[in-house]
């Protein structure tokens, strides 16, 4: 499955797709002008790797490294890409033979149709992706927190690590807004957001989950790590000047966190970090709880008990 921690991955990845593509069509008309005036060839049409040397093939390979997840759909990509190249080649290679030429030339056309068929098709997946991602704050919205999920199970199961969920939710935001208008509220949102996706490492994941709530899934090798995490973020986010049209001001939120256990469904996830914040909200706010059957740990006291 695709993935992206924000939106503006999404954008970047759509923007230099249809740069690769306008090159591709740049490279299909250098062909046309080199057979029409016999000049020379360069290697993007003779090597037998040109589908690598050519500029969509230097944009496929960029994708291909920097991205575990959309190998599958990439691949496709070039599979119908490196055959394109191949029949482009059997038909420089039939030029002055006019029979062999049009049978070549209707395979190369063919193969051209296809590897635009696999663009458009990943280009499809893109946007589809696109729209699960919150506008605002850029963040993947819940529902792929739930796609996710089934992954992340998983992966708990085959690495044996421990993945925590936490819900955070701005302390008197409704004050906020009411204060300062919605479109602050909006401002806070956005920045309280990248903030969150900018301050998790990059296996953790960041979700807008509704409203002023955000989502934090994270693996964490014990439980030291993630406490000294989650008081970072607390602290990180308490302290931050958030830049509202005319002055700075903070924000506090309070967190409700749980470990993620074997067979969990998640909202029974959900509804434990869900009763942890809450615990917290009536607690003074502005603090971060872990959900316990009989106590709400405190997690920040807890991180300063163990770095000691
Ligand atoms: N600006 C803005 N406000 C939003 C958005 N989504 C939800 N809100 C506001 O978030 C506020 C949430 O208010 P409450 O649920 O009363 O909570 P609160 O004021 O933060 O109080 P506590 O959570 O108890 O600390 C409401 O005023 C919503 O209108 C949004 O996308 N933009």
């Amino acid at each position: 499955m695709l993935q992206k921690a924000m939106i503006s991955e999404i954008d970047i990845e759509l923007i230099t797709l249809n740069q690769a593509i306008r090159d591709h069509f740049a490279w299909a008309n250098k062909l046309i002008e080199f057979s029409l005036f016999d000049d020379r060839m360069d290697n993007s049409f003779t090597d037998p790797k040109s589908h690598e040397i050519c500029a969509f093939g230097h944009w496929l390979r960029l994708q291909l490294t920097s991205s575990e997840e959309n190998t599958a759909a990439l691949l496709a990509i070039e599979a119908t890409h490196e055959i394109m190249h191949d029949a482009m080649r059997e038909v420089i290679h039939c030029i002055g033979n006019p029979r062999a030429l049009r049978e070549k030339l209707n395979n190369y056309f063919h193969a051209q149709i296809h590897f635009l068929e696999a663009t458009d098709r990943y280009k499809t997946e893109l946007i589809s992706l696109r729209n699960c991602y919150d506008t605002l704050t850029g963040l993947p919205l819940r529902q792929l927190l739930y796609k996710d999920f089934s992954r992340i199970a998983n992966l708990r199961h085959l690495k044996g690590s421990t993945f925590y969920l936490s819900l955070i939710d701005i302390d008197y935001f409704k004050a906020v807004n009411d204060t300062w208008g919605h479109n602050v509220g909006d401002i806070i949102l956005k920045e309280l957001g990248q903030l969150l996706a900018s301050n998790v490492r990059m296996v953790d994941r960041c979700y807008r989950f509704g409203g002023e709530e955000f989502i934090v899934l994270q693996e964490c090798q014990n439980y030291s790590d993630f406490t000294a995490v989650m008081l970072r973020i607390m602290n990180i986010v308490r302290t931050h000047d958030f830049i509202i049209p005319g002055k700075a001001i903070k924000i506090t939120v309070t967190c409700g966190t749980t470990t993620v256990r074997e067979g969990d469904e998640l909202q029974a996830i959900i509804d434990r970090a869900d009763k942890a914040m809450y615990f917290g909200k009536q607690n003074g706010r502005n603090q971060c709880r872990l959900w316990s059957e009989n106590n709400m740990i405190d997690i920040e006291r807890s991180a300063t008990i163990l770095a000691r």
